[in-house]
């Protein structure tokens, strides 16, 4: 994209008294997410995690409150209407479409793709790294080429606000590490806002400047990440990093 053309810079979100079900447990979600922040989203398995960045992507309806991007109410607006891209754990490409046309779809998702898509979609394929790999299918790439290919969708569909569903749990550390600083650098020229479910504390630190806490379907806690690791952060962190590092620990003995 031309340095000239304007860019979508992160914009607040906001869940207002949203509460939501899928016909058991009711989830209570009344938080914000500060514009052009990262912030980690962290909980223990089956707290409500994945349903948090659905109903903010538009995959669920809150069965009362708001869901506000920028301020304007979203919460009946379908997932194309709203200013978010997300990624997930894996399963984000379409298996018989090449890494250009998965790319493109962040721009025409009926892939009628002018000059200046092409240019777009070049210049994001070089960006994370994949210049040369554009007439691959998915199944011709490694798990991290992978992912960076579903970057490279993000960064020409330009929405404002990024969800990232444990998008490098996949992955092994040093391919992680190199994922995380991507995520880091492409977020300091785009700034936008980037919603990042992790169950890595050591993920969490490294790029997350705030983190919101979810235990049993709500939000337990929230804070800056300083706050969070420098060991004043809630108790019922604590003792959810504690048992994550001891199973981290667990699988080391193992390896
Ligand atoms: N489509 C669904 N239908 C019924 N129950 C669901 C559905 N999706 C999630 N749940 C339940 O809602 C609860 C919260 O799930 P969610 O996926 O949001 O948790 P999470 O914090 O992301 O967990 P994990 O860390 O294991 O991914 C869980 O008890 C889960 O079983």
């Amino acid at each position: 994209m031309p340095a000239n053309e304007s860019r979508a810079k992160g914009v607040t979100v906001r869940l207002e008294d949203v509460s939501f079900d899928y016909g058991e447990a009711p989830f209570r979600f009344d938080v914000g997410f500060a514009a052009a922040k990262i912030t980690a989203i962290m909980g223990p398995s089956g707290s409500g995690k994945s349903t948090l960045l659905n109903l903010v992507a538009g995959f669920e309806a809150p069965r009362s409150g708001r869901v506000l991007i920028d301020g304007s109410d979203v919460s009946a607006a379908p997932p194309s209407a709203r200013p978010v891209s997300m990624v997930f754990q894996e399963n984000n490409l379409f298996a018989h479409l090449s890494v250009e046309r998965n790319v493109g779809l962040g721009r025409s998702p009926s892939l009628s793709l002018g000059d200046a898509d092409h240019a777009a979609i070049a210049e994001a394929l070089a960006r994370v790294g994949l210049a040369g790999k554009e007439r691959r299918l998915p199944r011709e790439l490694s798990g991290g080429e992978r992912q960076r290919v579903a970057l490279a969708r993000v960064l020409v569909r330009d929405r404002p606000v990024l969800l990232l569903d444990e998008p490098f749990a996949s992955l092994g550390p040093a391919l992680r590490d190199d994922m995380l600083d991507l995520l880091a650098n492409v977020h300091t020229e785009r700034q936008m806002t980037v919603l990042f479910v992790t169950h890595q504390p050591e993920d969490a630190r490294r790029i997350g400047q705030d983190v919101v806490f979810l235990d049993n379907h709500t939000v337990a806690a929230t804070g800056t990440a300083a706050d969070f690791f420098d060991g004043s952060g809630p108790d019922a962190f604590r003792r959810y990093v504690g048992m994550e590092a001891a199973k981290g620990s667990r699988l080391d003995d193992r390896g």
